[in-house]
């Protein structure tokens, strides 16, 4: 028999992406309870989001985070999550307005003025580019592919065609983009591990500014990314096809906090 489990949470969003956030400082939370993480992420039987992070201490910077996609597994880089703790750390009182946090993909510096919050996202040095496609990580793999009719596209269907279909078990998620101005795009998502849609991914926003620049779709270094969920900037340097300083900029803020009892 399972003990009961009475869990105080908060919940955030980034341009959309929404999360459920613990503060794990005092290790309370069953990390390997897969099936538990998916209950909490559930929109019907329980709180709803698309991933789940756990706050933790670390030993040499402010904080570390557990990132968790909604199908309850322990996966890569979540860029908006990312954005959502800095601002959960903040109204915890760990950081003031700059903070490095460790995450699965090392050290971020951010920094946090209001609700937004400007997160460096890891250097980026193997963009593969195909006829149709690229394919990068940045902290979490992404496919990035320009198409025409970006509103009426069915993302569930194609995105989890490319995503099964061309990598296999391990996935990718998987971006369809249109180029609104010269460093201007608009971009739908299907994120591996919520296995949909989602109103935006900020790993993805970043690929796909990265990937476009790559491309010379763009000549700006200061690229804007219209999300379903809202607007994101991406800020970069370049020497070559190694890409350096990236910063992931928008809003996140709490929506509400509560308690569950399971
Ligand atoms: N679903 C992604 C992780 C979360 C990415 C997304 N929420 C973001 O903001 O970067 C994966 O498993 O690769």
């Amino acid at each position: 028999m399972k003990a009961k489990l009475e869990l105080n949470f908060y919940k955030y969003q980034g341009t959309g992406n929404d999360f459920i956030l613990f503060d794990n400082r005092s290790n309370f939370f069953p990390k390997e309870d897969t099936s538990l993480v998916a209950f909490l992420c559930d929109r019907r039987f329980g709180i709803g989001a698309d991933g789940l992070i756990l706050l933790e201490n670390h030993e040499s910077s402010d904080f570390k985070m557990v990132y968790y996609n909604s199908d309850g597994n322990q996966s890569t880089m979540c860029g908006n999550g990312g954005r959502c703790i800095v601002a959960f750390a903040k109204n915890l009182n760990i950081i003031d307005s700059e903070t490095n946090f460790m995450a699965v993909d090392g050290i971020h510096h951010a920094s946090i003025e209001g609700t937004i919050v400007k997160l460096q996202m890891i250097d980026v040095s193997d963009i593969q580019s195909r006829e149709k496609y690229s394919f990068l990580n940045t902290g979490s793999p992404h496919h990035v592919q320009l198409v025409s009719d970006l509103d009426n596209l069915e993302v569930q269907l194609e995105g989890a065609k490319i995503r099964y279909g061309i990598y296999g078990k391990e996935g990718s998620n998987v971006n369809f983009v249109s180029q609104l101005n010269d460093d201007t795009f608009s971009i739908r998502t299907y994120e591996r591990g919520v296995e949909g849609e989602t109103l935006s991914c900020g790993t993805g926003v970043t690929a796909v500014a990265l990937a476009m620049f790559q491309n010379q779709k763009t000549k700006s270094n200061q690229i804007k990314v219209v999300t379903k969920g809202g607007e994101l900037r991406v800020n970069f340097s370049s020497k070559g096809s190694v890409y350096t300083n990236v910063q992931l900029i928008g809003d996140a803020s709490l929506v509400f906090k509560g308690s569950i009892s399971c």
